[in-house]
């Protein structure tokens, strides 16, 4: 499975949202990382063709998604960032209107919606109204409504956006669990998010893809670039003005120091196991 973004742009009015991103994505989970206004849910709307480019192509195992109009949003399974449902709608009632809205057969959509309601594990809440969920139960459903189809591939916007620990964790597992054979692309702001769900990475910053690849390869070539330490504010301020600091803790007269670089001379350092945020800061910030 290939899908294939070439030399794609997006300009709304004097706006360049997108700038000639290429990239191929294959089966496996993508964290597409980025901040506020980067391009991100321009990208995954182009992608679920919810709207177009201004230039370039995509294919899907070498068709133009858009020729392939219908065909192609019957494998797209989409959650966007602001999903509204009716107030008076019932789980289920969302389920079966979106089926209807994807041209899902009622005959297939009776055996779907529980189906897929137990994957999502709000079965016990299926006649419940959507508008009495907490967040972590509406993104639920909104994954719920996404996969109705069996999408080959799932875009996801801010899927993990207001979730308690523990509301993210079960997210987590749900996205591992239906990962297999499919395309998954899921948007955030939370660095540690895309490690626990994704296999790759993509940074976007003002409409360009500003680095991609495997997570497991970016974390382990910092290997022995992240150090930990204990300082007083003196030597706080020098390190911090010559090395990445990723984060620090008061400790009675000291700080507790997370840093990225070489070991800074004169100091006690440990090694530490760099993880994907290690990278993030080191790399882009
Ligand atoms: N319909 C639109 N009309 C004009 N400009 C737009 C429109 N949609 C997005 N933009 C602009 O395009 C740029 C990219 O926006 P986009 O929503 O894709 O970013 P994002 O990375 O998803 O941001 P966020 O993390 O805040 O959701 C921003 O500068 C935004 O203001």
């Amino acid at each position: 499975m290939e899908l294939k973004i070439q030399g794609l742009y997006k300009s709304y009015r004097d706006k360049e949202a997108l700038k000639n991103i290429n990239i191929t994505l294959n089966s496996g989970t993508y964290g597409l990382l980025g901040e506020n206004g980067a391009g991100k849910s321009t990208l995954m709307r182009i992608l679920t063709t919810v709207d177009f480019g201004s230039k370039g192509s995509i294919r899907f195992n070498g068709s133009d998604i858009v020729k392939l109009d219908e065909d192609y949003r019957g494998i797209v399974g989409y959650m966007p960032q602001d999903l509204n449902v009716y107030p008076s709608f019932t789980a289920k009632d969302f389920l079966e209107y979106m089926g209807a809205l994807k041209g899902i057969a009622p005959e297939v959509l009776k055996h779907k919606i529980p189906e897929v309601l137990e994957f999502v594990n709000l079965s016990n809440v299926a006649s419940k109204k959507v508008s009495a969920f907490s967040g972590g139960m509406k993104r639920r459903i909104g994954i719920a409504q996404a996969i109705l189809n069996d999408p080959k591939i799932l875009v996801l916007d801010e899927p993990t956006a207001g979730l308690d620990p523990k509301e993210r964790i079960r997210f987590a597992n749900i996205i591992s669990a239906m990962s297999k054979d499919k395309i998954v692309i899921l948007s955030t702001h939370i660095v540690s998010d895309i490690e626990a769900i994704a296999n790759n990475l993509i940074v976007i910053k003002s409409g360009e893809i500003l680095q991609s690849g495997e997570i497991n390869s970016m974390v382990s070539s910092i290997t022995g670039k992240v150090w930990e330490t204990v300082v007083d504010q003196a030597v706080f301020h020098e390190l911090s003005v010559v090395r990445q600091v990723i984060r620090i803790k008061q400790e009675a007269n000291n700080i507790r120091v997370r840093y990225a670089g070489d070991a800074y001379d004169g100091i006690t350092n440990r090694p530490l196991e760099p993880n994907l945020e290690d990278y993030y800061m080191y790399v882009w910030q």
